[in-house]
């Protein structure tokens, strides 16, 4: 897919902005705090109705204002298509799509696939399972759209099981749920397995490029343990009593995590350092689009947020020259403070638009 135009009223620093890109290649340069990651935060909230920056949505209306309204047109498997969305302070958010009311997210990640890069999420090694595994089934889900079901009828299965183990009941009221659970996760543990298996080779491949001595792999931590190889069935059968006890079920899809290794079974979030940590999520992110290119039901926007600031130059260039590379379908949206490291990368792309931003004013530039 990719977008055509852009138009923002009230988004953070950016008053009114009308913007018209390329299908290939996006710039923004500027200085600090001149407005251009707020573009980014407003192309990643169209796709997915929340900000990547923060949960509040009032820190992103414009001070002096009462909503955000942003609207778009874009290609969307071939159909173009009218995309617009506002907010207010009270938290309504109203979503059109060649003007019908859309009422599920899903319709919008379906329609306006993001892949984002941005220093918000190099710490993915070191934080909790949840951010992990969201960043896989983003994966999961664009290359097999099924998994949403999948996962929706396993959260409200655990709700009703979760209510009655709450209630304290026997093991023989929850065995009818427990059989459709292990049934559905083990469905969805396929699909993630499946993705797993997709994405390892191109994510160890692109790894020996920016760290070469490092050998990097992925596993899946389905969201219970099994020893024993009995079945995710005896789990449930032999966990009964601790999860009445708990009041919550503890091994399902929903504690899943995407584990990263270096070297034989190091934990990469303990052995990396910081750079090298960014190095592997800014190489997991390209796998990623590598396999959305591939297999996907569309190719994502690509969106990369302050290229520069996090990478040493050797390894600003190999990704400058993996980016250079991108078929031409891929749309790339990069902010930068620097604009002259990126001068190959706009030569290699005939079609390129640089934008330059300041004090919330973005202004294309014709003549660089
Ligand atoms: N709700 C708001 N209303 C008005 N201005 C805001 C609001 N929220 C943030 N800002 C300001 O908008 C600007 C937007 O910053 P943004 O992060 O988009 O800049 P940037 O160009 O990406 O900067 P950097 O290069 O430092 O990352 C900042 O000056 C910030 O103080």
């Amino acid at each position: 897919m990719h977008i055509n135009q852009l138009s923002l009223s009230h988004v953070r620093n950016l008053e009114k902005v009308s913007l018209g890109f390329s299908p290939t290649l996006n710039i923004f340069y500027g200085p600090n705090a001149a407005g251009k990651s707020s573009v980014l935060e407003a192309l990643y909230y169209l796709g997915n109705g929340r900000s990547f920056r923060t949960a509040k949505h009032n820190k992103i209306i414009n001070d002096n204002y009462s909503d955000f309204i942003i609207f778009s047109n874009l290609v969307s498997s071939g159909v173009d298509h009218k995309l617009g969305m506002s907010r207010n302070r009270s938290g309504e958010i109203s979503i059109k799509l060649d003007s019908e009311p859309v009422k599920r997210l899903s319709t919008l990640a379906k329609l306006f696939p993001v892949q984002l890069l941005s220093p918000e999420q190099y710490d993915l090694l070191v934080k909790g399972p949840g951010a992990r595994r969201k960043q896989l089934d983003w994966g999961v889900f664009h290359v097999e759209h099924s998994v949403l079901g999948l996962w929706q009828k396993v959260q409200k299965i655990l709700k009703h099981r979760n209510e009655l183990l709450k209630k304290r009941v026997q093991y023989s009221e929850v065995t009818a749920w427990d059989k459709q659970l292990v049934t559905l996760s083990l469905q969805v543990t396929q699909l993630r397995e499946a993705y797993c298996d997709k994405i390892r080779p191109i994510f160890k491949e692109l790894s020996r490029a920016f760290l070469s001595d490092i050998d990097v792999d992925i596993e899946l931590y389905p969201g219970w343990t099994d020893k024993g190889n009995n079945g995710l069935a005896a789990i449930y059968e032999s966990q009964f009593n601790k999860d009445r006890q708990l009041g919550f079920t503890q091994s399902s899809i929903h504690k899943a995590d995407l584990k990263f290794y270096i070297d034989e079974k190091k934990r990469a979030g303990d052995y990396l350092s910081r750079g090298q940590q960014k190095l592997l999520i800014t190489v997991f992110k390209l796998a990623q689009l590598q396999i959305m290119q591939q297999y996907g039901k569309q190719t994502p926007l690509f969106l990369l947020d302050d290229i520069g600031a996090e990478l040493d130059t050797n390894h600003q260039e190999l990704l400058l020259q993996i980016l250079s590379e991108q078929p031409q379908e891929q749309q790339i949206f990069i902010t930068c403070v620097h604009l002259e490291p990126l001068t190959p990368l706009i030569k290699r792309y005939n079609e390129a638009k640089v934008f330059h931003v300041e004090h919330g004013v973005v202004k294309a530039i014709d003549e660089l």
